[in-house]
């Protein structure tokens, strides 16, 4: 017997749209009382982009957390990969990418992006060919034996895309993962990661980011979300097609966008 979310995900996979996430008047209240996110509708359906833009603390990463099962939503329906967060995380069908790269200091590259496939005990050959597979797609395959401390900020954060890549994974989730990065080194793993998303055309990304201008350059949709109890106030279509590139950056729909996003946040 299938549920009503079960049948509405079997509905959407019938006319083509694969859903891949599912928020229905989604809400989460912390157990200290914080409501930190409250009635969020949302679907998400295979190969999007989506950017998350909000005021801090309004629960983008709540919503994150929500979607990957580490922590239980406290109202409405969320479904994802057509199963609940935490069943989905186990199929290893998810993977994340943070600020903060969480590299292992002591071990060199390889060990660090094949340590997933380790954990799960797939054997060293398949991990090494995998290693030099994703090393490869971020463009660090002559740096398989360097070690963490060698690498500036801009590269340890692809060692830690890659290191999401090798389960390929049908859903990305990456919180504010350029943030620390100056404004060069930004454009070009943003110009990179668009390359990714674009060869693997099932793959669907969320991200999150205080930057407008990154949203609107890397997504198929912008969700803004209003201040805490944070609510999903709009969410803004970016129509311009891709692949995007320097001419995109600098173009009138690029700043209609801004505009629109900008706007959206103020309300
Ligand atoms: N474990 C927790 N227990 C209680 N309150 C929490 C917990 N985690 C987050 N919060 C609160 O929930 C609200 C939303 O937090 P969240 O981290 O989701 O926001 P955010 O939009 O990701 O913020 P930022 O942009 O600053 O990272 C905040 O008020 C935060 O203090």
């Amino acid at each position: 017997m299938l549920t009503a979310n079960e049948r509405n995900l079997a509905d959407k996979a019938a006319g083509g749209a694969k859903l891949l996430v599912d928020l229905k008047n989604v809400g989460k209240v912390y157990p200290n009382g914080t409501i930190a996110v409250q009635n969020a509708n949302l679907e998400v359906t295979e190969g999007e982009f989506l950017c998350f833009v909000g005021p801090s603390g309004c629960g983008k990463s709540t919503i994150f957390n929500m979607i990957t099962g580490l922590t239980n939503h406290t109202e409405g329906d969320l479904s994802v990969l057509g199963t609940t967060p935490f069943q989905a995380r186990k199929q290893n069908e998810i993977a994340f990418v943070f600020q903060e790269h969480t590299l292992l200091p002591w071990t060199n590259l390889l060990e660090n992006v094949t340590l997933p496939l380790k954990l799960r005990g797939v054997p060293k050959k398949t991990r090494m060919e995998e290693g030099a597979r994703v090393l490869e797609l971020v463009g660090l395959k002559d740096y398989m034996k360097v070690l963490p401390r060698q690498l500036s900020g801009g590269m340890k954060m692809r060692v830690s895309i890659a290191r999401a890549l090798i389960s390929r994974p049908k859903l990305l989730l990456m919180d504010e993962p350029f943030g620390a990065l100056d404004e060069i080194t930004r454009q070009t793993l943003q110009d990179e990661l668009l390359g990714i998303w674009q060869k693997d055309k099932s793959m669907t990304v969320l991200f999150i980011t205080h930057n407008v201008f990154e949203a609107v350059f890397l997504s198929t949709r912008v969700v803004v979300m209003t201040p805490r109890p944070g609510k999903i106030a709009e969410i803004i279509d970016i129509p311009h097609p891709f692949p995007r590139d320097e001419v995109f950056r600098t173009s009138h729909s690029f700043s209609d966008s801004v505009r629109a996003v900008s706007g959206a946040l103020k309300h």
